[in-house]
């Protein structure tokens, strides 16, 4: 019977979406048999779920085209104990590992023992940021809108096997991408897999890079991402757009880690393809694993986050608010944390019991204001503020006076509406990527905290407040 499953198995490989199959069939093993009765395990008990509700019947389907009549298929969990039986595409299993999916990449353990990290903690990994406490796999509630994401994630941080070992995490602001890399960290520190866990940011890899020129250790800097690296967690790609000499240090560097199989994870928010000035041999590299797509929560899932963080910040919130915050707060979770954060504060301040009315005055400015936010009023008041004419703001110069304030009302209109960037930028007469361009640069700036900054905060302020309608 393991050799029909085999058959079955490379029957699936060829009808099944690449991603699909490598993801749920092959990380399946065979158990046992009795008369028409097949037992096969699943890494954990959401690819269990999964399998069950989406290519169990096909499975079954395929033993009966085999002429094995008809036969039912029991699903189990691997366990520490029952392993998967070995087949010649099976690796060797991970020690004291709980789970074992030989899907994606997986570090070595390391021989020297290492300690525990205590849950609940921020944790410093071992290269760059700190990886938030609150960002582990327990605390991310999974919806429709992410599944697909949340299993990938997992599955790569579970896993213990060779192959590609990257996932590009995608989607708009606010949306779990963070979340779920840093989740990825934090089970491998805390399951003892590994403590080279390097947790950065696009913007702090080429900080580093150009300080290690100017200071003569760029050697040092190589051998650290190259070498010492287990997995390495890259946010905010779209950084890296225009800085030409960082995406070869970054390429190389992904085919030294693609290479001895470890693990890697990117975020971003548009696709590598979508990145204005980003060379082929990245590009083509950070979409060598699986791209995976965050959309924004529906309203149940919606309604799920909040009752999740209600239940961990401590917070009694009626079921008509949580409903109510849902209702309102739809773009992403940020705005939604920040919803029930802003009535929990506001209850306690007043001293007021939570109900509709509370949670209306504080969402009402947020959202009377939203919905007359168009790019057309933000146009109006970036003009207006820099005495421009709305022509000059849409046309080809490239003059600072125009170009700046252009910039700064793309990157607003991408803040305040709800517009697709391709619409944005076509009502700047500008194409997409022109649009990312626009809004990496006002990133940047932003960060340097000067007189820019205060430009912005004010335009920003303006908005918030309902005067520039
Ligand atoms: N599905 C989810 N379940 C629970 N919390 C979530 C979920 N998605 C996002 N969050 C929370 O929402 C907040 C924003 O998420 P996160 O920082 O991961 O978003 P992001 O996509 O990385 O945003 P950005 O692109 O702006 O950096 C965090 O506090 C995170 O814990």
């Amino acid at each position: 019977m393991e050799q029909y499953w085999e058959r079955v198995k490379s029957e699936m490989k060829h009808s099944l979406p690449d991603h699909s199959y490598r993801m749920w069939i092959q990380p399946m093993g065979y158990q046992a048999s009795g008369s028409n009765e097949v037992t096969l395990s699943c890494p954990n008990s959401f690819s269990k779920k999964r399998i069950k509700e989406n290519y169990l019947a096909g499975i079954e389907a395929q033993f009966t085209k085999l002429g094995l009549g008809q036969i039912k298929i029991d699903l189990m969990v691997e366990t520490k104990g029952v392993k998967k039986k070995a087949s010649k595409a099976a690796t060797q299993p991970v020690n004291g590992g709980e789970c074992e999916t030989p899907l994606l990449s997986f570090p070595r353990r390391p021989s020297r023992p290492m300690q525990m990290a205590l849950p609940g903690l921020n944790i410093r990994s071992d290269s760059g940021r700190m990886l938030k406490k609150g960002y582990t796999f327990d605390r991310f509630v999974v919806g429709d809108n992410s599944d697909f994401a949340y299993s990938a994630a997992l599955s790569l941080a579970q896993t213990s096997s060779v192959n590609n070992g990257a996932i590009y995490l995608l989607s708009d602001t606010g949306l779990g991408k963070s979340h779920l890399s840093q989740a990825v960290g934090h089970h491998v520190i805390s399951q003892g897999f590994s403590d080279k866990v390097y947790y950065v940011t696009a913007e702090d890899f080429t900080n580093e890079m150009v300080s290690s020129i100017k200071n003569n250790t760029i050697n040092g800097f190589k051998e650290k991402y190259r070498r010492k690296c287990d997995v390495l967690i890259l946010e905010d790609v779209h950084f890296l757009s225009g800085k030409d000499a960082t995406q070869k240090e970054l390429a190389m560097t992904l085919d030294y880690l693609m290479d001895a199989e470890k693990k890697i994870i990117f975020s971003g928010c548009y696709l590598p393809d979508d990145i204005p000035k980003m060379n082929e041999q990245l590009k083509s590299r950070l979409t060598l694993g699986m791209v995976t797509k965050i959309d924004p929560p529906n309203f149940k899932t919606r309604v799920k986050i909040l009752k999740n963080k209600s239940k961990y910040d401590g917070f009694v919130i009626p079921n008509d608010v949580t409903e109510y915050l849902a209702q309102e707060l739809c773009d992403n979770v940020r705005q939604l944390e920040s919803g029930l954060m802003g009535v929990a504060r506001k209850s306690a301040l007043l001293g007021e019991k939570i109900d509709i009315n509370l949670a209306r005055g504080v969402l009402s400015t947020i959202s009377r204001n939203k919905k007359n936010i168009t790019v057309d009023v933000i146009k109006k008041l970036v003009c207006s503020e820099f005495s421009l004419s709305e022509k000059e703001l849409v046309s080809t110069s490239r003059k600072q006076t125009v170009v700046k304030p252009r910039q700064m009302a793309i990157f607003l209109a991408r803040k305040y509406t709800d517009q697709p960037l391709k619409t944005i930028g076509r009502s700047f007469n500008r194409y997409h990527a022109t649009a990312i361009y626009s809004i990496n640069a006002v990133e940047k700036k932003l960060k340097q905290q000067g007189g820019f900054t205060e430009q912005m905060n004010y335009l920003c302020r303006k908005i918030e407040s309902g005067k520039a309608l």
